[in-house]
C-alpha cells in the first residue's frame, strides 16, 4: 500500500512483523498486520488504553496476547474439529493493508482478509468457505473497530466473531464492568446452562469467563483506582464476553506473564454460540465496537 498520509507509517515491529504506526491529531495507535491486531490506542494526553503482555509472541502462526485480537470464524474450540486452532485463523494470519486516510481529526485504516490469504493457515481447511473480511479502524478520541464479513461462496455459511479487547487497568481487583446487570450469562467455568443475571456490575475476585448472550447494548469498564472508565458502544453484536484469567490460568499460559493478570480485563464485543451469524451467498454483516475514555464519575 503506497500513498500513506504523513500520520501513518508502515514499519517493522516486534518479531520483525509489519506494523502500522498512527500518530494522528487526536490519538496514537499501532496495528500489526498479523491478525490485524490493534496493539495500542492512546488518545492525546491519555495513557494507553489497551494492554499487551510483555510475554506475548510476535510470530506468524501464533496470536498476539493483548490489544484487540480478532476471533473469526469461530470462537474458542470449533465443534467437531479438535485440532482447529482456538478462536479461528484470523488472528494467526497476516492481513492486507488496503487503505489509510487522515481527515485531520481521525485516521482511518482499512485491512482485509480473504480465503486466499488464509489458504496456508492452520484451520483454513476447517472452515472452507470463500469470504472477505474488511476491518475498518478509526483512530481518534474514540476508537471505532468495524468488521464486515461478506459471503463470496455459493452456499450459506455461519461464523462466530469477537473483538477480543484487552483493556489496561490499574488493578482488576478494583475494576468493575457495568452494563450487563440483569442479563443471564454462560459461566464457562461452571456448567453449560445459563446463570441468572446479577443486579450489580461485574467485580473480579477469581478467574472470570462469562458469555452474555442476547445483549445488544454496550458496557463500561470502570477502573476505580485510576479514576478512568472506558465506555463501550456497539452495533451488530448480540453478545458480550468478560474474561480475566486470574492467577493459575495466567501462570499456565506461556505468553502471559505470571503477575500480569492484575493489569487487564477483556470485554469482548462479539457474536458467538447462539448469536453466530449466518450469511446467504453475496450477503454481508458488520459488527462495530466503539471505545471512549472518560473520568469515572
Ligand atoms: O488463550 P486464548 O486462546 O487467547 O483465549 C483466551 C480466552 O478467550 C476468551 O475470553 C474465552 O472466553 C476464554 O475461555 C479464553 O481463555
Amino acid at each position: 500500500m503506497r500513498n500513506l498520509p504523513d500520520s501513518v507509517r508502515l514499519t517493522t515491529g516486534q518479531g520483525g512483523l509489519p506494523v502500522v504506526q498512527v500518530d494522528g491529531a487526536t490519538a496514537a495507535a499501532e496495528v500489526y498486520l498479523h491478525g490485524a491486531t490493534v496493539t495500542r490506542w492512546a488518545p492525546t494526553g491519555a495513557d494507553d488504553a489497551l494492554w499487551v503482555s510483555g510475554s506475548s509472541h510476535f510470530t506468524a502462526g501464533k496470536p498476539i496476547r493483548g490489544g484487540v485480537p480478532i476471533c473469526f470464524p469461530w470462537f474458542g474450540a470449533l465443534d467437531d474439529h479438535p485440532d482447529a486452532p482456538a478462536h479461528g485463523f484470523a488472528r494467526l494470519t497476516s492481513w492486507q493493508l488496503a487503505g489509510a486516510q487522515d481527515d485531520g481529526e481521525h485516521v482511518t485504516l482499512t485491512l482485509s482478509l480473504t480465503d486466499a490469504d488464509v489458504a496456508a493457515s492452520p484451520g483454513a481447511a476447517d472452515w472452507p468457505h470463500r469470504f472477505e473480511a474488511v476491518y475498518t479502524v478509526v483512530v481518534g478520541a474514540r476508537l471505532s473497530l468495524s468488521l464486515t464479513v461478506t459471503n463470496h461462496d455459493d452456499a450459506p455459511f455461519t461464523f462466530e466473531e469477537a473483538l477480543h479487547t484487552y483493556f489496561a487497568v490499574q488493578d482488576v481487583r478494583t475494576t468493575e464492568v457495568a452494563g450487563l446487570e440483569g442479563h443471564a450469562f454462560l459461566d464457562r467455568l461452571a456448567g453449560p446452562g445459563p446463570v441468572p443475571g446479577e443486579d450489580a456490575p461485574v467485580r473480579f475476585d477469581g478467574e472470570t469467563d462469562r458469555i452474555y448472550l442476547g445483549v445488544g447494548s454496550g458496557a463500561a469498564v470502570h477502573d476505580l483506582a485510576a479514576g478512568r472508565s472506558v465506555v463501550i458502544a456497539k452495533r451488530g453484536s448480540d453478545a458480550t464476553v468478560v474474561w480475566n484469567p486470574w492467577i493459575d490460568k495466567a501462570a499456565a499460559m506461556a505468553d502471559f506473564g505470571d503477575d500480569e493478570w492484575t493489569g487487564m480485563v477483556c470485554v469482548e464485543v462479539c457474536n458467538v454460540r447462539d448469536t453466530a451469524v449466518s450469511l446467504a451467498p453475496g450477503a454481508s454483516h458488520t459488527m462495530t465496537a466503539m471505545y471512549q475514555l472518560s473520568p469515572t464519575g
